[in-house]
């Protein structure tokens, strides 16, 4: 789903460029593609909730609260691949910077030829709207820019000249796949009927007048009036902007797609599986964990590393359902205590919502089990805490401090050493270590320390690759609860993890301060960390950032068992 992925390995990939379409290890036997989907079998309608795939490892069910979802209709291992599609449809996510209609790649570095240097950029010659040049692939495609849509598109005078400044986020660009999905009703009737299937909302949207009047002025009236395209009825456009804010997959660098069957999968804040598309935004999805024939097949549609309060309000205001999942359920967010707040009182890093479930529930200090000091001694020395004297907060007062942390986060700059550390330093003492906003700082840390200008991996004193190593450690121990298994936030991060150990090492073994027999133990966990990495990047097309790294520690592995 268009989940934020802000800061998952995954949102990091919108900054990378996906040259080549290659899928990860495959494991055959379980591939289900649209051929299959389509089949003659009588029994193959996905609308009865009866419907029992053949050789497939899900079933389709129904429930009264979350529809239509999809359960595992046998074990699935961590790895195994579950489905496998092609979009539906494919286009910019709302709020684009303009991208070429053909590739859909926006327009920056060797994207793009101009073919005159008077003209900011190549353009389409019917309809006017930027490409990267004359003969992108995309052009006259169905997931490109096709024909039909070119004529959609000039229907009452070229609209592509609206389109001005090339580095500006444009309003005109979220017409783009509403349109690509009308106009499915005459170009493909089978991907139209698919995407018709989807749930819209549209009686909750509907009652939501910032969701509803952003929609008509933005693509109802842009696509009846101003492109001249009468034959769409208003709530039709209505219908497919809330099918699309409902059912669309983040795809690629700034795209959205939908996907038919993978629709279906239900939501939850902590999921059992993980999904990455190709080059051609072919979708794949694996099981992140062992799902027990019987279970709920889900995945996150907001940001695993955000607290509950702001998943809930971003699935309520975006997907329309209230999450009751285990993990939005309990105050302590499955025991990683993400959310929670020191107590003024007590100083203990506990304060948490009385009943998560109630967006506006008071806050208060929970002590049992959190020492009174932080970062104190642990275990059976530490000192026993008094006991808090009582404190609670007003929910308004929470929500108020949790959106000033999201303001901030936000706005903060990832490749940006100093202003994380600065973050980090200035809310650690209201904050659990590890809450989900210090987690986030924490995350891009761990890829920057090592990459960016001054803090290349050799450039680093002892003191940052200890750093850097303690941020590693820190957040993997919290995504082992909250994204465990085969997960992007997991590989990577084993993978960052990887090389302060070693550096560290091979200082020390030079320096004489650590024995051979220390030496073999670091490097056995060097090796375990790349072992890791490997297995669960090496699911990740290779052609991606992610598949990059996954074949880095795959080559790193194999030095480091040649010194060992
Ligand atoms: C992408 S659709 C999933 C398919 C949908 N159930 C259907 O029948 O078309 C997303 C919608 O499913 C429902 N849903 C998904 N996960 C849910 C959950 N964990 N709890 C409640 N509703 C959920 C919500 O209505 C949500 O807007």
């Amino acid at each position: 789903m268009e989940a934020r992925k802000r800061r998952d390995a995954k949102s990091n990939k919108k900054h990378h460029k996906r040259q080549q379409a290659a899928a990860a290890q495959q494991n055959n036997h379980a591939i289900i593609n649209n051929n299959n989907i389509n089949s003659n079998n009588k029994n193959e309608d996905p609308d009865d909730p009866d419907w029992i795939l053949q050789d497939k490892p899900f079933e389709v069910k129904i429930s009264a609260t979350m529809g239509r979802y999809l359960v595992a209709g046998k074990d699935i291992a961590p790895g195994d691949l579950i489905l496998r599609q092609e979009a539906l449809v494919v286009g910019p996510c709302q709020n684009s910077k303009p991208v070429c209609l053909g590739c859909l790649k926006p327009f920056h570095g060797e994207n793009y030829i101009r073919s005159s240097e008077s003209e900011d950029c190549d353009r389409c010659m019917g309809c006017q709207w930027p490409l990267c040049c004359p003969t992108c692939p995309g052009l006259g495609q169905p997931l490109g820019h096709s024909e039909e849509e070119c004529a959609a598109l000039r229907a009452a005078g070229p609209s592509g000249r609206r389109v001005m400044a090339l580095n500006k986020r444009t309003p005109l660009y979220n017409v783009i796949v509403p349109l690509r999905v009308l106009l499915l009703q005459k170009q493909d009737p089978g991907r139209w009927k698919a995407v018709r299937r989807m749930q819209s909302h549209d009686d909750t949207r509907r009652g939501m007048p910032s969701v509803w009047q952003a929609n008509q002025l933005g693509v109802v009236d842009r696509i009846r009036s101003e492109f001249g395209l009468q034959e769409y009825p208003a709530d039709e456009v209505h219908t497919v902007c809330g099918i699309l804010e409902v059912n669309a997959f983040e795809v690629g660098d700034g795209q959205r797609a939908l996907y038919d069957m993978a629709f279906l999968l239900a939501h939850d804040c902590t999921p059992n599986t993980s999904h990455s598309d190709d080059e051609r935004r072919t979708m794949t999805l694996r099981a992140s964990v062992p799902i027990p024939k019987g279970h709920a097949i889900t995945l996150s549609y907001a940001y695993t590393v955000q607290g509950t309060l702001k998943r809930r309000e971003h699935l309520k205001e975006s997907k329309f359902f209230d999450c009751c999942c285990a993990r939005c359920s309990d105050p302590t967010e499955l025991g990683s205590m993400c959310s929670a707040l020191v107590c003024p009182r007590c100083g203990r890093p506990s304060v948490l919502p009385v009943e998560p479930l109630q967006a506006d529930s008071p806050w208060r200090c929970r002590p049992s089990g959190a020492p009174a000091q932080p970062r104190g001694p642990r275990g059976p020395q530490a000192a026993p805490a008094p006991p808090c004297p009582g404190y609670e907060m007003p929910g308004a007062q929470a929500k108020e401090f949790v959106d000033k942390l999201a303001d901030e986060s936000e706005a903060l700059d990832t490749n940006d050493v100093s202003a994380l550390e600065g973050f980090i330093a200035k809310y650690s003492p209201r904050l659990h270590p590890d809450h989900y906003a210090l987690l986030g700082a924490k995350h891009s840390l761990s890829q920057v320390y090592g990459k960016v200008h001054g803090y290349l991996i050799h450039q680093l004193s002892d003191a940052l690759l200890q750093r850097k190593l303690a941020i590693c450690r820190d957040i993997l121990r919290v995504f082992d609860v909250l994204d465990p298994g085969v997960s992007r936030l997991r590989g990577i991060t084993l993978y960052e993890m990887h090389a302060p150990i070693m550096i560290l090492t091979t200082r020390q073994f030079e320096a004489g301060t650590i024995t051979r027999k220390d030496l073999r133990t670091r490097l056995r966990e060097v090796a375990s960390c790349l072992e890791q990495a490997a297995h669960i990047l090496g699911f990740e097309p290779e052609s991606s950032s992610e598949g990059a790294i996954g074949l880095a520690a795959r080559d790193a592995l194999e030095r480091v068992r040649q010194w060992q």
